[in-house]
């Protein structure tokens, strides 16, 4: 997953948001009570980065913020009065690092099989490589160090057994499978055509810059963009600032969506990610995180008589909406379901696939499967999205789900209890960072378990009490 950038010509003015608490983790230094505006702490990593950026930018890039340190690594701080709707910052495209800048000779064989993190790694590898020759040396020497990373693909076998009941850890095995099979195509191309930059291509080395293209990069028009300076901004889920990009000026732009004082910290957001995909991808995770979802795995039973019925009539009715589908690469029978508001049905409900689905699973003879194929050919086409007229197959069918999210809440609870028993035993502070990203990770994915569980039970009890 990457950040998404939104494409404008025109952008409207961005709804006005209170102050967010996020925005204030800054500790100024030598502010008084007599001080109405205070002092940035300015990174002094950082003092000549803007005018070596604007240097290539051929322009100013912001007049309102610099870059200073947060507890969570570099970011931009107000350095003025900032009001909501005001434009923060401009990168133009020619300040950006694109997969363009692949050596051509390299970009054919890597054309389909590695993509656009993986091309964007290779020019950050060639770029590194390269030293104080690199044109980027000023932003690459800038940007976080790998034992300060915290995407998943850093995290060891222990690591990952915190977390080994939700499906981010079966996500995780199949990233690092993915990005070993790319690094073997990237390793070749650079034997063949720049054997004089990159000898010993290394595995560390490809994991590290696509950990940080993968938690750092726009997708744009280009496929996939770094953007420096706007890149050391941080995420918050409440913010509607986004990084946007207009064709027309050729640039990436920030619009305030809140008011700022000087020494603000001043923060964007990503994009509506789960605390799996933010610790998947970026390497941290919101202590309660409203985009949480849990994936749901349902199989139809190989020993079930009607298997292959139900199979084939679930692949002509596609029983999940695209809706259905997140950043997990799903099967036929992967199901999201997020946080369900209110047991009385109220908010967002719980997914009619999910429960389309289970109604399938519970048919015993084909008559029963017939009777909701012509349903569906009578209403709009989808399937078993109508409650069974006979109850108490109803109840079976959400007895299901039911069960099988039970058992979910069981293992998330029991990987809880597990990690809190081992909260006193002494630990490096890397690996209390990820115990407190993993014990985040299944709070939240807990929540929404407990919820759909009580929206099921509710449903199962008032279905006899209807008339
Ligand atoms: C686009 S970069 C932001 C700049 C970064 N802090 C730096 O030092 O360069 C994204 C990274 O910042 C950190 N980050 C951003 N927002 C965060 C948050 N709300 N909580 C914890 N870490 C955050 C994570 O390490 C993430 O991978």
């Amino acid at each position: 997953m990457m950040l998404s950038i939104t494409t404008v010509k025109l952008f409207g003015f961005q709804k006005r948001r209170n102050f967010h608490s996020l925005a204030k983790r800054f500790s100024f230094t030598g502010q008084s009570p007599s001080e109405p505006q205070p002092q940035v702490s300015l990174d002094k990593d950082c003092i000549g980065f803007l005018p070596w950026l604007e240097t290539i930018a051929g322009g100013k890039i912001t007049n309102t913020l610099s870059i200073g340190k947060s507890i969570y690594g570099r970011s931009l701080f107000a350095s003025k009065v900032i009001h909501a709707g005001d434009c923060i910052l401009k990168v133009p495209f020619n300040a950006q690092i694109t997969p363009d800048a692949l050596p051509p000779d390299m970009r054919v064989p890597l054309t389909n099989e590695v993509g656009n993190i993986g091309k964007l790694a290779a020019v950050l590898m060639i770029e590194k490589k390269r030293g104080q020759n690199s044109r980027w040396v000023p932003y690459i020497s800038r940007l976080p160090q790998s034992a300060e990373m915290h995407s998943m693909i850093f995290w060891s076998e222990d690591e990952l057994n915190m977390i080994r009941c939700s499906a981010v850890h079966k996500e995780t095995v199949k990233q690092k499978a993915q990005i070993e099979k790319e690094f073997s195509l990237v390793a070749q191309a650079f034997k063949q055509h720049c054997p004089r930059v990159i000898e010993r291509p290394a595995l560390e080395d490809f994991m590290y810059a696509y950990a940080l293209v993968g938690s750092r990069a726009w997708e744009t028009s280009k496929g996939i963009s770094l953007i420096p300076f706007a890149d050391f901004m941080n995420h918050d889920g409440h913010s509607s600032s986004i990084v946007m990009s207009d064709e027309d000026k050729q640039l990436s732009e920030v619009i305030a969506d809140r008011n700022y004082s000087p020494g603000d910290e001043v923060l964007i957001s990503y994009g509506k990610f789960s605390n799996a995909t933010l610790m998947l991808d970026f390497g941290f995770t919101l202590p309660y995180n409203i985009h949480d979802e849990v994936q749901i795995q349902m199989d139809v039973p190989n020993d079930d008589p009607l298997c292959n019925m139900k199979l084939g009539l679930l692949q002509t009715h596609h029983t999940r909406s695209v809706k259905d589908i997140s950043i997990f690469h799903s099967s036929s029978d992967t199901f999201v379901i997020k946080e369900v508001k209110s047991a009385k049905g109220k908010g967002k409900g719980f997914p009619q696939s999910l429960r389309a689905f289970s109604r399938v699973l519970c048919c015993t003879i084909p008559q029963e499967l017939n009777d909701l194929s012509k349903e569906a050919a009578q209403n709009d086409g989808r399937l078993a999205r109508l409650p069974f007229k006979d109850r108490s197959r109803e109840l079976e069918a959400h007895k299901i789900i039911l069960s099988h999210i039970n058992r979910l809440i069981e293992n998330h609870s029991a990987c809880i209890k597990e990690m809190e028993a081992s909260k006193y035993h002494v630990v490096s502070q890397r690996f209390a960072v990820r115990r407190q990203m993993a014990r985040d990770l299944l709070s939240g994915e807990l929540r929404v378990l407990r919820s759909a569980a009580e929206w099921l039970n509710h449903y199962c009890t008032t279905l006899f009490s209807a008339p």
